[in-house]
């Protein structure tokens, strides 16, 4: 006799509380099926844990799955899930069959952080059901607040569900009275109830460690010894007597006028399923939540050891309705005891969909690592190298991170994530890539193609240009398309420089400016149109030429239509220009330059999946290097310095205005330093932290040493390697994410810029002075000498000369310079055109600087720069000493229809820059070159030279 087999003469079916894939596929399920009389398997999450995350006999399965084409975490784990449930669905079809529908169910359970989520709930349930489509399917769903209202919109439906979690007798009624009411709706509907078949999962083992943890406690605390024994003598008794008094109202429920109406149309009770019978304490018999429970119309669903103990040595009576009297004996000693049965229910709810959530996590966890490892260098690696004080410090923000569901929270928009602002209002850049039209895209770029443009210039200033300048600097010119340029200056020179370029009869300007208010898009773009509509002719030809992005509604969309330009494209607003870059302020330059939108997109979403909200963050690339450089910040590490290598050297740049606008504000955040060649690890103050990007095939030794070399010296050091250029788009994302992330760590808003505005307020009011006037006010020297006019204010001046400075500019150089520390930076803000020389004459500045200071350099262009670092300079924490470096313009250019030209709206940018530098308290001295850029540059750099020295 097999006392598993002998539970159906008792009425009850036993189910398995298990399942994985080699089980099924190997015949087990079907073994257990015959020998035992198996007739039903339930899975959670805590089951598909198990089954994929310790074992191997799932890497196939995700392997042939992305075989098809990439998918995300949780498609991949639904896809594997479907299957298996699919398979025990069919394994068990002779069982429904024979038995006419009555039994013969495989239950798969909704996302457990769909737990207080009804709508979320009903959506997963019913696509599930479609999914698996399987007749002897239930679909799983918690009896939470939030879950009882789903069950009765599904059984309405006619999908089945076994409703899990359910501990208390009062909820028991709740969930039978929505299978009653669903049912009701599904038959008013027309629906047959004979197809609908539900169980309650009334969980029993739990109840047990709970109470007895209580009465353990209360034990211990007692003097009487009766007292004590009496508290003993409920120990292992109260989940059974709660299970017996349950089944009494299914009794009482299932009878009756308003169920008979019901089962006259064939609808089946909904039978108790006793869950979590397998025992915890070890006192207790490993049967013991088997052998109380047996009772007609009921399942109990036992995990493989109970299934094993029982067979071996279960003994069998109709114990069910056994001591009913004492049950309610049991229950109500206990409340005299002082411990509440709904208190630990409640609490039983709470913590099943907790450990749920966590098993899921383990599962997704599981899933997106060997995710990770079929899609092998399709997703560019990651490599942290954190040492061990910052590195433990990540391991543990990881984990509160999972505990508090903060990526998922973050992909659900969820402010909180940050400072609860108005975050949720700009995180558009999360799906940009997924709703990019990559047909509309390649249409486009066809249309550009057709035209034999020789040029494209983006007119664009911060995030509208920096993603677009990555792009035309890493891709080489595609055949067939117009070579992109990017212009985002006001510097005459540099403007003229750009014309000179370009052939500006066949070229098609990309104006770009997500406010359409920006002072430079709007000069170069009157500039260019100028020139166009002179080179063309006639209106309407020169408005074809131009192609505007910006937000819907802006003052750029309605000029570029009174000027009937090509094409608009429009911004999405909730989208921040520094986050844009996978949004049409990137794409429609990349179209416009022939690089395939759908191939670049596609490889951007790769990552995009890797860092989504089913990736716990351990395994989250973009939350782990997020993580890692905002804890390295609140540590003083706070340098974020980026090493591109050649192929992606531009990458820094958009990496820089990324990282600083977004996170250095209110004295805190991020100084990236971009383009400040690798060094010897001894110049390094223990402010850095270092990330090295590349592209495979770019190994270099020496630097690859030196890197090693500033990982022993402990400094945090971040690989990242890209499989090609094509993958960029992964390391937008990346940066992206990982930029949100840190700014949660450092407790900002990471989508606003307040002190790129007060730079903007200051320029304005002087350009507003200068067309009042035709002049910019009057300002006066510090000190002037033979190369250069000095500028700050009093108390800069006054600080620069108690440490020396006095009338030579070596003296106010050296005073300045002497001024940075430890933990400071240099930035060298030079207002000057920006090409191969100037960009040399700073870097060789900022080198010298670096080697004998041994401080953070930066090297940065106005206006340009106000885009990006400006903001973290000004709102950024107080370790900056700034230099300008401004000149007179050789050659000034006009801007059509206005007064200020491009030279007086630099120097109005210049000075707008400075004041907010020197209100805000910051160290800056700005030195006026004369004589010429080019001997200007060479004075000062033989002024900061001798200071050094
Ligand atoms: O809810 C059902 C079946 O409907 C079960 O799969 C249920 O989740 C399991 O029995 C329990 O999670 C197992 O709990 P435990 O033995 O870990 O306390
Ligand atoms: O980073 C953004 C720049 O400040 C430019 O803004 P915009 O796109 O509104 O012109």
């Amino acid at each position: 006799m097999n006392p598993v087999k002998e539970l159906e003469k008792h009425g009850q079916a036993v189910w398995l509380d298990f399942l994985a894939r080699g089980f099924i596929a190997k015949g087990d399920l079907k073994q257990l099926i015959e020998t035992d009389g198996v007739k039903g398997v339930t899975s959670n999450p805590a089951i598909f844990e198990k089954a994929i995350g310790s074992s191997d006999e799932y890497d196939a399965p995700v392997g042939k799955a992305l075989k098809r084409g990439d998918r995300t975490v949780a498609e991949l784990f639904e896809k594997l899930a479907v299957e298996d449930i699919q398979n025990a669905a069919d394994v068990l079809h002779p069982v429904y069959n024979r038995l006419k529908g009555q039994d013969g169910f495989v239950s798969l359970e909704v996302s457990p952080y769909l737990a207080n989520d009804t709508k979320g709930t009903v959506a997963e349930a019913r696509h599930l059901w479609k999914d698996v489509d399987r007749k002897n399917l239930m679909i799983k769903v918690p009896a939470t607040p939030e879950g009882l209202p789903a069950i009765e919109q599904l059984i309405g439906e006619g999908i089945s569900v076994n409703i899990t979690l359910l501990f208390a007798q009062q909820v028991y009624r709740e969930v039978a009275e929505a299978y009653l009411a669903g049912l009701e709706k599904y038959v008013a509907g027309g629906g047959d109830p004979s197809h609908v078949a539900s169980v309650a999962s009334f969980f029993v083992s739990r109840i047990d460690t709970m109470v007895d943890k209580q009465l353990d406690e209360k034990i211990a605390r007692a003097n009487d010894p009766s007292e004590k024994e009496r508290l003993a003598a409920l120990k292992g008794k109260v989940a059974i007597a709660n299970a017996k008094l349950a089944y009494q109202d299914y009794k009482r429920l299932y009878a009756g006028p308003r169920w008979e109406k019901l089962a006259a149309k064939g609808a089946k009770p909904q039978r108790l399923l006793w869950a979590s019978t397998g025992t915890k304490n070890k006192d207790y018999s490993d049967v013991l939540y088997v052998e109380e429970l047996i009772g007609p119309n009921t399942i109990n669903t036992v995990p493989p050891a109970t299934l094993d103990a029982f067979r071996d040595h279960g003994k069998l009576r109709d114990s069910l309705e056994e001591n009913v009297e004492e049950a309610k004996a049991v229950l109500e000693e206990l409340a005299r005891s002082g411990i509440s049965l709904d208190a630990i229910t409640e609490e039983l709810v709470k913590d099943g969909v907790k450990q749920f959530a966590d098993a899921a996590d383990k599962l997704y966890g599981a899933v997106a690592s060997k995710r990770a490892t079929v899609l092998g260098n399709a997703v560019n690696r990651q490599q942290l190298g954190l040492g061990d004080g910052l590195g433990k410090a990540v391991t543990k923000a990881t984990e509160e991170w999972r505990a508090s569901a903060r990526i998922r929270r973050l992909w659900q928009r969820d402010k909180s994530v940050w400072t609860g602002t108005d975050e949720d209002k700009w995180l558009g850049w999360l799906d940009s890539a997924a709703q990019a039209d990559v047909a509309d895209y390649a249409d486009y770029a066809n249309k550009v193609k057709g035209q034999n443009f020789s040029d494209a210039v983006v007119l664009g200033m911060g995030g509208s240009s920096l993603g677009p300048e990555v792009l035309s600097e890493t891709y080489a010119r595609k055949a067939g398309f117009p070579k992109l340029h990017v212009l985002d200056s006001t510097d005459p020179a540099q403007v003229r420089a750009m014309e000179q370029q370009i052939d500006i009869a066949n070229t098609v300007f990309i104006v770009s400016s997500k406010s359409g208010g920006t002072t430079e898009p709007n000069a170069m773009k009157d500039y260019f149109y100028d020139r166009v509509a002179k080179a063309v002719g006639p209106s309407v030809r020169t408005g074809h030429r131009f192609i505007a992005v910006t937000d819907p509604g802006s003052s750029l969309e309605k000029a570029a239509k009174k000027l009937n330009y090509a094409r608009i494209f429009h911004g999405e607003p909730s989208i921040g220009g520094r986050y844009s870059v996978l949004s049409p302020f990137g794409l429609v330059p990349a179209a416009t330059a022939g690089i395939d939108v759908g191939s670049f997109i596609g490889h951007a979403l790769t990552m995009i999946r890797s860092c989504g909200p089913d990736v716990p963050p351990h395994e989250n690339p973009g939350v782990q290097l997020g993580l890692a450089m905002g804890l390295a910040g609140l540590e003083g590490r706070d340098k974020v310095t980026i090493f591109s290598s050649k192929k992606i050297a531009d990458f820094g740049a958009w990496a820089e205005q990324l990282i600083a606008e977004s996170t250095g504000k209110e004295g805190k955040g991020l100084i990236p330093i971009e383009g400040e060649p690798l060094n010897d690890h001894s110049v390094y103050g223990n402010d850095r932290f270092f990330i090295d990007i590349r592209t495979e095939g770019e190994a270099d030794a020496v630097h690859d040493g030196m890197l090693s070399a500033l990982e022993k010296a402990g400094h945090p050091v971040v690989r990242i390697l890209m499989k090609s250029i094509e993958h960029l788009g992964q390391e937008f994302f990346r940066f992206e994410m990982a930029t949100a992330v840190a700014g949660a760590v450092l407790g900002i808003n990471p989508f606003d810029q307040p002190d790129v505005e007060a730079a903007k307020i200051k320029t304005r009011e002087l350009t507003a002075a200068f067309e009042k006037t035709g002049a910019l006010p009057p300002e006066q020297p510090v000190v002037s000498t033979a190369e250069a006019d000095l500028y700050t204010d009093e108390s800069n001046a006054a600080a620069l000369r108690a440490a020396g400075a006095n009338g030579d500019l070596g003296s106010w150089i050296k005073a300045h310079l002497s001024r940075s520390q430890a933990g400071d930076y240099v930035a060298l803000l030079g207002y000057i055109e920006r090409d191969k020389a100037t960009i040399g004459a700073l870097q060789k500045m900022r080198v010298a600087v670096l080697e004998k200071r041994h401080v953070a350099t930066a090297a940065e262009f106005g206006p340009r720069f106000l885009h990006s670092t400006g903001q973290a300079y000004k709102g950024g924490p107080d370790s900056g000493v700034f230099l300008q470096i401004t000149a007179d313009d050789a050659k000034d250019l006009p801007v059509p229809g206005q007064k200020a030209s491009f030279g007086v709206i630099k120097a109005a940018q210049a000075r707008g820059d400075f004041d907010v530098l020197t209100e805000r308290g910051r160290r800056a001295l700005r030195v006026h070159l004369k004589g010429g850029l080019k001997k200007g540059l060479a004075a000062l750099n033989a002024a900061i030279s001798e200071a050094l020295n």
